[in-house]
């Protein structure tokens, strides 16, 4: 089953702020289908099938003050709901496309994924990391924690989703575009070798060649690639639109061109696109700029 020979792609909205704990991030799968995200994959020949939005549970208090793992209880119920529904979509060998909210919810992909993957790539497009745990946390949002919990370290109410001791192994993991990494985080993708270009490593080599490499790892042993793209990965004066902006990131074009690469190749079984915020947003340029990215991965060219 791949992507891009697969035809067949069901949408699934997740309409979750928690995991950024700032509102907005919720509105971004309605911006992105606003984006003419439907017509842009028919016209490329795509069947499609959109499931709409997942149920987001409202909490009605605030988390404690220093709370290390906000809204854990809301997360971890909506990643379970996710997790189910990208796993039974892939069961009917369709490809899941799912519309973030806010990165925690790679979690819930990523474990459905993982049910029908079990050798699994994933590319972690992203300014940061997101391999904090609540041990090591500044700021106590799950969304910087959500690529620790899908390699099964973490709070348990995160790690158990879909099954225990489902997980990726580092090895087949790679993240392209960091330039914020706290200092927790170096320390465990250092133990753990998981191999970061960083926005110097693009710098120097180009995208091409990172691409390349990047893919090489992700498919070596594996039975199929997922890809997370966080927008704040691209450059914030192309996607304003993203609740943690870092200066200093891929561009327009370099983000495309990652995205065409990805489509040449024909890796992936899945993807999510994750962070538009059009509360904080101009003119959707965000929510414009993901739907542009997915045209790209699903094969759209200028000529
Ligand atoms: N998915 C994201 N935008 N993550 C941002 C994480 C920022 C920071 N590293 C934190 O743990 O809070
Ligand atoms: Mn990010
Ligand atoms: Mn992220």
């Amino acid at each position: 089953m791949d992507a891009v020979k697969n035809k067949n792609i069901t949408i699934i909205g997740v309409p979750l702020h928690y995991g950024a704990d700032r509102k907005g991030v919720d509105l971004g799968p309605d911006a992105i289908r606003g984006a003419n995200l439907h017509e842009r994959l028919q016209a490329l020949g795509y069947s499609l099938e959109d499931l709409g939005d997942l149920n987001v549970r409202r909490s009605l208090q605030p988390p404690a003050p220093g709370e290390k793992l906000k809204y854990l209880g809301e997360i971890a119920r909506v990643n379970q709901d996710l997790c189910e529904t990208v796993s039974a979509e892939m069961g009917k060998g369709r490809f899941p496309l799912v519309l973030g909210g806010d990165h925690s919810i790679a979690i819930g992909t990523i474990k459905g994924v993982l049910q029908r993957v079990k050798r699994l790539g994933v590319i972690w497009f992203d300014a940061h990391s997101d391999v904090n745990t609540h041990l090591t946390t500044g700021s106590g949002n799950i969304h910087g924690m959500s690529l620790a919990a899908a390699l099964g370290y973490g709070h348990p109410d995160l790690i158990s989703i879909g099954g225990a001791g489902l997980k990726l192994q580092p090895e087949n993991v790679v993240i392209i575009g960091a330039r914020s990494i706290d200092p927790g985080e170096r320390e465990f993708l250092k133990a753990k070798g998981i191999k970061v270009f960083t926005m110097h490593d693009i710098d120097r080599y180009g995208m091409k060649q990172v691409m390349e490499d990047a893919m090489d790892i992700v498919s070596n042993g594996t039975d199929g690639v997922h890809l997370s793209l966080d927008l704040d990965g691209m450059d914030p004066w192309d996607a304003p639109g993203v609740g943690t902006p870092v200066s200093g990131g891929m561009s327009y074009r370099e983000s495309h061109f990652a995205m065409e690469l990805l489509f040449e190749r024909n890796l992936l079984v899945s993807a999510e696109f994750v962070e538009v915020n059009p509360m904080l947003d101009r003119h959707n340029k965000t929510a414009v700029a993901a739907v542009e990215l997915i045209g790209s991965a699903f094969g759209e060219r200028i000529l």
